[in-house]
């Protein structure tokens, strides 16, 4: 019999017969399998340590040990002191410092609360000038620390009362469960509030630390919450709390950058929802513009300046495998190389606020995600393209463009472009079979959304540089698209990078490539500020290509972890 953890003397307890108990189990399970189980079940450590956690208290319990004295921190704070004028000896300065220490102290006062049995939370007094005509009020303690209590307070337009606007999920009001939605506040700390604005008294409240004791007169009983699906929005604007006038208390904001993922557990406020980062531990929810609010303000603001039509001095088609760009201008006469055909301007009905959003991962088979580049021209995209292609051939691929224009000797269908009548071509425009479109000499050039899906079908990511105005066509669930963004480095460091780089130009509508000027690098840098503004909140990824073979391997790594990891995507596009 193993050997007792109660003490030799004792009466055989629950321990001993747990530990006897396996030796008498043989003769009463016939199958070898049960026995093993319980075997192993009541010779389990933690079943165990348990029983033997039981009978400690148990003998303590029968012990009834009272307490030698119940004012224990009194005594260590009075000998404490007395030590302090005799504190020329080391070992009394010592134990002079252990007395004082704040653990010590803690220690000490818990054992006086046990001693003195005294378990019960500390009621303020009752109000002496209590009215029994009073509406009945609650009483209410909240210990507060440096964080805000998560509640707001408003004053009721037609009674004049202040009452409790609302309570911040997950925040110390909250968690209390004592202060409700529609709670008229009566007082703070024995101060009356009646008479106070809602600014003063949330001063009060700011400057309190410690206990704080709120009158309130209980609100019309509120509805138990639904439980309801999560809800993610991706923040497609920056916010900060401290520089918005219009929040109704700052230190409950919840600040957040573009591209935030953001919880959103309340919608009920019409103006303020209540949200918390994505993966935040702190349960405590913020205030965030709601996106009805937030919409009505952009629009308020508006107009803000739009990408006008790229400007280049470099005049070509542009690239590798002639992949199909819009707006080329000569500089010279100023006249564009393809017309295009579709608006430029912002969508005024966009105002970027939030996007719900809902995590997808590519299931393993599916088409990958439609990998689309931005950037101002000359930038950077072809070349990342074509190295990208050279890398995997097998696994990347580009589209090729239609063109209306004949097909030249040493061309072949279907290689550099597809060569299609002027009339066909035109009845897919007018079929919304084009991704972009435009016109050069007579002639139309452009790519489909039939030549993407036909990379794709492949079990190829389709590589696509486009004019930024068109992303909203391919933000489909279709294609799921993964936008970069190429951005340029500063003019020094473009200076410095593309010292023996050409951009294409054409004189007298011959083709030929040209160093990059001053002009093209500062216009470089100009589109990119302007599309950023504009574009910035579809961007997924954006990758500054000063280094060519730094730029590559971000955007090497950057598309493996779209193709393996999971991403927060539009909600609708995992409904599909
Ligand atoms: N990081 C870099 N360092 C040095 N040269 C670069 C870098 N990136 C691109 N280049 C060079 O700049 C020139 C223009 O690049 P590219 O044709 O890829 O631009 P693009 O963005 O595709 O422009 P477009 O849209 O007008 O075709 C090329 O000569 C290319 O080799």
């Amino acid at each position: 019999m193993p050997a007792l953890a109660t003490g030799a003397g004792h009466e055989p307890g629950l321990y001993e017969l747990l530990a006897a108990l396996p030796s008498q189990l043989q003769p009463h399970a016939s199958c070898p399998e049960d026995n093993t189980f319980l075997q192993n079940m009541f010779g389990e450590k933690g079943l165990h340590s348990l029983v033997k956690i039981h009978e400690r208290l148990r003998h303590y319990e029968e012990g009834k040990p009272t307490a030698v004295l119940k004012s224990a921190a009194a005594l260590a704070h009075e000998i404490s002191e007395e030590l302090a004028r005799k504190s020329e000896n080391v070992d009394m300065k010592e134990l002079q410092k252990i007395l004082t220490k704040p653990h010590m102290k803690c220690l000490l006062s818990v054992h006086d609360t046990v001693a003195l049995k005294c378990y019960d939370p500390e009621l303020p007094p009752l109000p002496e000038d209590y009215d029994d005509e009073e509406d009945s009020v609650k009483i209410i303690r909240l210990v507060k620390n440096k964080e805000p209590l998560g509640a707001t307070i408003r004053r009721d337009e037609h009674t004049g009362a202040i009452v409790v606007a609302r309570i911040m999920r997950g925040g110390p009001a909250a968690r209390s469960g004592l202060i409700h939605v529609g709670d008229e506040l009566k007082e703070v700390n024995g101060i009356p509030v009646e008479d106070k604005k809602p600014e003063e008294i949330i001063r009060i409240l700011a400057q309190s630390e410690g206990a704080i004791t709120f009158k309130l007169v209980p609100g019309v009983k509120e509805e138990a919450p639904v439980k309801e699906p999560k809800v993610f929005m991706k923040a497609l604007f920056d916010f900060d709390p401290k520089e918005d006038k219009a929040i109704p208390c700052k230190e409950a904001g919840l600040a957040f950058k573009k591209g935030s993922i953001l919880e959103i557990v309340s919608q009920d406020d019409a103006t303020w929802w209540q949200a918390k980062h994505e993966g935040d531990a702190n349960p405590r929810a913020g205030l965030i513009p709601s996106r009805q609010f937030q919409e009505r303000r952009l629009a308020l603001r508006r107009p803000v300046a739009t990408l006008p039509i790229q400007r280049s001095s470099s005049k070509r088609l542009s690239g590798f495998r002639r992949s199909f760009r819009l707006s080329r201008r000569d500089k010279k006469t100023n006249k564009s190389m393809y017309e295009s055909k579709k608006s430029e301007l912002y969508d005024t009905a966009d105002v970027p606020t939030y996007e719900e959003v809902a995590p997808h991962r590519r299931p393993s088979g599916a088409k990958y995600r439609l990998v689309v580049l931005v950037g101002p021209t000359g930038v950077g995209m072809n070349e990342l393209k074509r190295k990208l292609l050279i890398s995997d051939p097998q696994h990347f691929g580009v589209t090729i463009p239609h063109t209306s224009r004949p097909k030249k000797n040493h061309e072949t269908e279907g290689v550099e472009y597809h060569f299609i009548s002027k009339h066909l071509f035109e009845a897919d425009i007018q079929n919304n079979k084009f991704i972009e479109y435009g016109e050069f000499k007579g002639n139309y050039y452009g790519t489909t959304l039939d030549s993407v899906r036909s990379v794709l079908s492949k079990g190829k990511v389709c590589l696509l540089d486009v004019q930024p105005h068109v992303l909203k066509v391919l933000r489909i669930a279709e294609f799921k698209p993964f936008i970069v963004f190429v951005k340029p480095p500063s003019i020094e460091r473009l200076k410095e990078t593309r010292k023996n780089a050409k951009i294409m130009s054409s004189k007298d509508d011959k083709r030929s490539t040209r160093p990059f000027t001053e002009e093209d690098f500062q216009e470089m840098v100009n589109t990119a500020q302007v599309m950023e503004t504009q574009y910035g909140h579809l961007f997924e990824k954006v990758i500054v290509n000063d280094d060519l073979s730094t730029a590559f391997s971000e955007l090497r790594s950057a598309l493996k972890k779209v193709e393996t990891e999971a991403r927060w995507v539009p909600v609708s596009w995992t409904h599909s």
